[in-house]
């Protein structure tokens, strides 16, 4: 990696600073175009109760935007299908565009971003065993060593850097709110914009625990700086009265919002930090704040990443790949199936580079 001796010392975002007016947490990530439809990209933010409003005057359920945030195989009709082919068109295949983003690259400073969850590793039911392959993590190890490159995830720093198992990356956990450089460099940057939060997520930790201890199947999940509730493996019949639940405690916590993922409800200090700043953080960090022949690529499943997407649109500058089965409204150019195709897509990446620069070595002078 390069760029990566940056001093960045931890940051002071005052607490409560820039929050958000009452009614704007937890964003819900419907996949039916229905869903979808009902929540447009300006929505991403929203209360559990409009997010319910939204869902119903799209004619399906709070559970049914949750389900469809994560759907099945056998969830799916053959009119979904025509309807992802239609999606695909507008959002296409990284792999099939790939020399198209091999051209866009030409002369620019590639940065790679990239989620955990459901990007580099498969989604499964416990969020304890969401490892990644050994294949995947040598496809990553060979990403750093060609470019600059982090890991964005909602998880806590610590877990997803012990699933990753890799130290020279950048990782940024919480969503981006616990960001630090390579563990081989001890004076790399360090970013956590929400360390004042930390005894009340996890006073929101103990009382969620304890308050969703009768539902079966329910997890609590400390991310340090976040938290999560997963219904994955809950009785949908139960998620309208957990999601309730949730909702209770958060009432008495103004300054934290509610959004939703993946089949789980994730709580936040609601200041303006997500993993889209994240990534404008890194790429100040490695130097590249105001460069031109920088490509930051990011690849990412969830809701949470179109906030780097939107970035990335803003900035006119990298490309966005969402990974998903489903259409989902979303700010990304491109697309990926699952974390089979990421992985192919890194290893073509790192195949390109390897070319590109040998053939930079050979060209005779002029
Ligand atoms: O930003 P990410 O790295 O994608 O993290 C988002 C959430 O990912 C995890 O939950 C998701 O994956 C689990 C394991 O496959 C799955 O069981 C769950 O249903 C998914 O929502 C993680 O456990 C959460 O804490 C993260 O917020």
């Amino acid at each position: 990696m390069t760029n990566q001796d940056v001093v960045v010392s931890e940051m002071g975002i005052a607490a409560g600073a820039g929050l958000p007016g009452p009614g704007s947490p937890a964003g819900l990530f419907a996949c039916r175009s229905a869903a979808a439809g009902a929540m447009s990209m300006r929505q991403t933010y929203l209360d559990l109760a409009a997010a319910a409003a939204a869902a119903r005057s799209a004619g399906c359920t709070w559970a049914e935007a949750m389900r469809a945030s994560s759907p099945t195989r056998s969830s799916r009709s053959a009119a979904d299908v025509d309807e992802f082919t239609a999606w695909v068109r507008k959002h296409p295949s990284a792999l099939s565009k790939f020399e198209e983003i091999a051209g866009k690259s030409k002369g620019k400073k590639i940065v790679m971003f990239m989620d955990y969850d459901g990007t580099l590793s498969p989604i499964v039911a416990d969020p304890d065993t969401a490892y990644m392959s050994d294949a995947m993590r040598a496809a990553v190890r060979e990403v750093a060593k060609s470019f600059p490159t982090a890991i964005v995830s909602g998880r806590c720093r610590d877990k997803v850097r012990s699933f990753v198992g890799l130290s020279d990356l950048y990782y940024a956990g919480s969503h981006g709110m616990d960001i630090k450089g390579p563990s081989s460099n001890p004076e790399s940057v360090l970013c956590q914009p929400a360390s004042e939060f930390l005894p009340m997520i996890d006073e929101v930790y103990k009382t969620l625990v304890e308050k969703t201890k009768s539902t079966p199947g329910a997890k609590v999940e400390n991310n340090k700086f976040c938290l999560s509730v997963h219904f994955r493996c809950v009785d949908e019949k139960r998620w309208n009265a957990l999601g309730e639940q949730v909702k209770t405690v958060i009432k008495e916590y103004p300054k934290l919002k509610l959004t939703q993922g993946r089949k789980v409800l994730e709580i936040r200090p609601s200041i303006k930090w997500d993993k889209g700043k994240a990534l404008e953080f890194l790429l100040e960090s490695l130097g590249f704040a105001n460069c031109s022949d920088v490509l930051p690529v990011y690849i990412g499943d969830d809701r949470t990443d179109e906030d780097a997407f939107k970035v990335l649109r803003k900035r006119g500058q990298g490309l966005g790949i969402l990974v998903s089965k489903c259409p989902k409204e979303t700010n990304a150019s491109y697309s990926l199936q699952d974390p089979t195709e990421v992985m192919e897509f890194l290893l073509r990446l790192v195949e390109w580079k390897r070319k590109s620069s040998s053939s930079l070595m050979i060209r005779p002078r002029v």
